[in-house]
């Protein structure tokens, strides 16, 4: 059996003053290597699972294990913030520092590195993802495709063992888009990718699954449903895995 990253059994959220729970008794695991496009409804809970996995929202039900753990306290979600990257749906959730250079250096200064290789490390994933130069931008003045990537970048310098993903091509321009279908392609980190473009998670994905009355589902008739809607609306060259 493949090595698993992170495991979830029988979790059950409900919000605050909620009847019924938009997470309930659902089960998922993701492997090494794993690359899982989540494509489900508006409200049918992807934002609220990834949430769950972080520890910034408590089941009432259920076990996450991660990296081989039983995870509960806050203790153990402080590792998992460290090991996996979170790019959240709101970029603005995820930036706080007054330039784009101190936002990205953060992460990796946070994990114990130096101030000088920490902004070096900075660098390197602003380049890799197309941002040179915009290392002394003011982070709150950003577009939103902007600020999307930069966010990316505070993500991926912290280099995950796995990434979780929130609808990222959110106000992405197609030249953007079509470099971050790029650097995921050629990235070997596992993922979970939440999108409503079918597209766009054939790109960089290589199975998908849905959320149905708080469960995760990987059914076949999802991927019938894939390849139908690429065909009918596919314009790109698609990445066949
Ligand atoms: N802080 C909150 N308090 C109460 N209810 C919430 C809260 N956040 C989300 N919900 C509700 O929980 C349900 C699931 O929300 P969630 O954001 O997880 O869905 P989603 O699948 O990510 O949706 P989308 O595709 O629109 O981003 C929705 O009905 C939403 O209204």
């Amino acid at each position: 059996m493949a090595e698993q990253l992170m495991h979830l059994s029988g979790l059950t959220y409900r919000y605050p003053g909620d009847r019924e729970p938009v997470i309930n008794g659902l089960d998922f695991a993701v492997d090494k290597g794993a690359s899982i496009g989540l494509i489900a409804p508006n409200g049918s809970g992807k934002t609220t699972l990834f949430h769950l996995m972080m520890g910034l929202l408590k089941p009432e039900a259920g076990v996450i294990t991660a990296f081989g753990r039983e995870v509960s306290g806050e203790k153990g979600f402080k590792e998992v913030r460290r090991r996996v990257g979170l790019l959240f749906q709101d970029a603005d959730d995820q930036l706080f520092s007054p330039t784009v250079l101190e936002d990205v250096a953060f992460g990796p200064m946070n994990l114990g590195l130096g101030r000088h290789e920490a902004l070096d490390k900075a660098r390197g994933v602003l380049s890799e993802l197309g941002l040179s130069g915009y290392e002394e931008r003011i982070t709150f003045r950003l577009s939103g495709g902007e600020k999307r990537m930069v966010a990316l970048a505070t993500v991926l310098a912290m280099d995950p063992d796995l990434l979780l993903l929130d609808e990222p091509t959110t106000g992405l321009d197609r030249d953007t888009f079509a470099r971050l279908v790029a650097v995921l392609q050629a990235s070997k980190v596992a993922r979970v990718v939440i999108s409503h473009d079918f597209d766009f998670l054939e790109q960089v994905t290589d199975s998908l699954c849905s959320l149905v009355r708080g469960k995760v589902v990987t059914d076949e008739g999802l991927h019938l449903h894939r390849h139908a809607h690429v065909h009918r609306h596919g314009d790109r060259p698609h990445h066949h895995h």
